[in-house]
């Protein structure tokens, strides 16, 4: 089962806002699958039925579940739990989304702390009829890893766009994402000194025509967050305000209008000496 869309969506549109059913902490010392069946039994028996209700996959092949009913809650938080600031929280209505890799997935899910929900955003435009996909990694890898990756960690081979497409094409798209993973490398080492304003901003560009060659939007919020950083340590105005202003419409897009994100990228626009890298490197020096 997955989730398709009713009506066309808008990318930037609200899809899903929901408070975990429950949250365990992300580090614990005591076993794992007593501590979901503790915390099962302080929700409703409606959250529960809902809980039991959902897919899971890496049940032990050699237990029988109606015997076994602490591990198959284990089994279902493990196939659907994501990560909610220092926890792991169970979003039923999140948990039904399926994942695609790469330009395939539309559609992407944040956690507000402040807020206490999970959110998820249209990235893209979705017709009516077209299922939403989410992504449950860094799909920025080549197919043959992502491929392991998800069997191993949700017992699926992914068949999504891109883990379909014909070797030749297939290999042009890992070559595209291993380069964006390459360059990202790269672009990190500007906080130490070691790339100046202008190869940052040069790799920022290309990590971007990249993207859109592959069709992988997601993360772009960040990126363009990322030079509007560069630019304004070395005081640079006008693209300081060309990145926050392009920042702001990503970060809308995959975490919310009204998320923290896309409202600090409004305050820097309204103020750029405000921005908390303002010159903190030379003006001068690329
Ligand atoms: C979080 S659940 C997603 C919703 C689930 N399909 C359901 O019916 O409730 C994760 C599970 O969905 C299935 N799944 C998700 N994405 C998939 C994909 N691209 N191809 C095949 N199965 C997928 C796998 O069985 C995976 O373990």
């Amino acid at each position: 089962m997955g989730l398709v869309a009713l009506r066309d969506i808008e990318p930037g549109q609200l899809l899903i806002r929901e408070k975990p059913l429950f949250t365990v902490p992300s580090q614990i010392s005591s076993s794992p699958a007593s501590l979901i069946w503790s915390s099962l039994a302080r929700v409703t028996p409606s959250d529960r039925d809902t809980f039991l209700n959902l897919s899971y996959v890496h049940f032990p092949s050699h237990l029988n579940p109606e015997d076994h009913p602490e591990e198959v809650a284990l089994a279902i938080f493990q196939t659907n739990a994501v990560s909610a600031g220092d926890t792991v929280g169970i979003f039923p209505r999140m948990a039904r989304l399926n994942h695609g890799c790469s330009s395939a997935f539309n559609a992407v899910y944040s956690w507000r702390e402040s807020e206490g929900v999970l959110v998820v955003y249209a990235l893209k435009e979705i017709r009516k009829g077209e299922e939403l996909l989410t992504t449950y990694t860094d799909t920025k890898r080549p197919r043959r890893h992502r491929r392991e990756y998800l069997s191993t960690q949700y017992g699926f081979s992914c068949t999504c766009a891109v883990c379909s497409l014909p070797s030749q094409q297939s290999r042009a798209s890992d070559r595209r994402l291993n380069a964006m993973v390459d360059k990202y490398q790269r672009l990190s080492t500007w906080a130490q000194g070691s790339i100046s304003k202008d190869e940052a901003i040069k790799l920022t560009n290309e990590i971007w025509a990249l993207g859109e060659e592959e069709g992988y939007w997601s993360e772009r919020g960040r990126l363009a967050a990322d030079a509007a950083w560069v630019a304004a340590a070395h005081s640079d105005v006008d693209a300081m305000k060309a990145w926050a202003l392009r920042a702001k419409t990503w970060y809308s897009r995959e975490l919310g209008g009204d998320s923290e994100q896309a409202k600090e990228m409004e305050s820097v626009l309204e103020r750029p000496q405000s921005h908390r890298a303002w010159g903190t490197r030379s003006s001068t020096k690329n």
